[in-house]
C-alpha cells in the first residue's frame, strides 16, 4: 500500500502554491506542519483529486487520483467543512453515508459505529447547530470514516478541540495509522509532536523537512528556526 506523489506542482497565476513536491506514503500518521499559506491546503486538495495538478501525479497502488477506485479508498476532512445545522449526527452521517454510495443497512451500521468511536452516540438526534466546535470536528472526523478509507486526509482536524478532545482525537488517529494512511495539517507543533510518526514541515511549497519526530530535540524550536526568515 503506497501513496505516491511525484513532481506535483501546482501554479495559480504567478504564485506557486506546491512546487515540485515527491513523496511516498505508507501506513502512519504523517503530520504536515506549515505556516499560514505554505500550500498544505493545496497539496492536501491535489491529494483527493478535487483540485487539479499543474503537473505531476498522485497514483494509490497505481490508481490515479482521478478514478473512482482512488476516491472509494479516501476519507477527506476539508477545513471548513460544511455542515447541516438542522440535521442531527445520525442523520448527517446516514446523508453523507448515501453520497458515498453506502447501502441503507450498511450506513445505518456505520454511522452508529462511529458516532461510538467518537464518542457522539449520546448526542446523536440533537442538532449539530447545538455542538461545539469540537463535537464539529469529531462528527467531521466520523464521515471521513464512513467508507473504511485507506487514505485519510484531514486538513487542521485538531482546530477547535479542547484539550480532553485533543487527547480522545490522538488515540483515535493513532489507531488508524495502523492500517491506513493519514495525513493531517496543522500549524500547531504539539499537535504533531504527540500523533505524527512522521513529520512532513512544508515551507513556500516545498517540503523542506521528511522524518521522524523524534529524530528533533525540539520540534517547536527546529520549527520556528525554519520559518524564521519569514
Ligand atoms: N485559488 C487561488 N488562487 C490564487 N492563489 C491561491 C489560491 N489558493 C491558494 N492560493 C495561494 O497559494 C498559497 C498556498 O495557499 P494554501 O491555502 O494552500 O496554504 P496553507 O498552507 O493551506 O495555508 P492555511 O493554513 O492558511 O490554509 C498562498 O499564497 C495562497 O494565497
Amino acid at each position: 500500500m503506497e501513496l505516491c506523489i511525484d513532481r506535483l506542482t501546482k501554479q495559480y497565476e504567478n504564485k506557486i502554491a506546491v512546487d515540485r513536491v515527491s513523496l511516498q506514503l505508507t501506513n502512519g500518521v504523517y503530520g504536515l506542519l506549515g505556516a499560514n499559506g505554505a500550500g498544505k491546503t493545496t497539496f492536501m486538495r491535489m491529494l483527493c483529486g478535487i483540485l487539479k495538478p499543474t503537473s505531476g501525479t498522485v497514483t494509490f497502488d497505481g490508481m490515479d487520483v482521478s478514478s473512482e477506485e482512488y476516491r472509494a479508498e479516501l476519507g477527506y476532512l476539508p477545513q471548513d467543512f460544511g455542515y447541516y445545522p438542522d440535521f442531527n449526527g445520525m442523520d448527517f452521517l446516514l446523508y453523507m453515508a448515501s453520497l458515498k454510495g453506502l447501502t441503507k443497512t450498511e450506513a445505518k451500521r456505520k454511522s452508529k459505529k462511529l458516532l461510538e468511536l467518537v464518542s457522539l452516540s449520546d448526542v446523536a438526534k440533537k442538532k449539530i447547530a447545538t455542538y461545539s466546535g469540537g463535537m464539529k470536528q469529531r462528527l467531521g472526523i466520523a464521515q471521513a470514516l464512513l467508507n473504511d478509507p485507506k487514505i485519510i486526509i484531514l486538513d487542521e482536524p485538531t482546530a477547535g478541540l479542547d484539550p480532553k478532545e485533543r487527547v480522545r482525537f490522538r488515540n483515535l488517529i493513532k489507531e488508524l495509522g495502523t492500517e491506513s494512511i493519514v495525513l493531517l495539517s496543522t500549524h500547531i507543533v504539539s499537535d504533531i509532536e504527540h500523533i505524527a510518526d512522521t513529520v512532513l514541515m512544508m515551507k513556500a511549497g516545498q517540503i523542506v523537512f521528511n522524518g521522524s519526530a523524534d529524530e528533533i530535540d525540539d520540534l517547536e524550536k527546529f520549527y520556528l528556526d525554519e520559518f524564521e526568515e519569514e
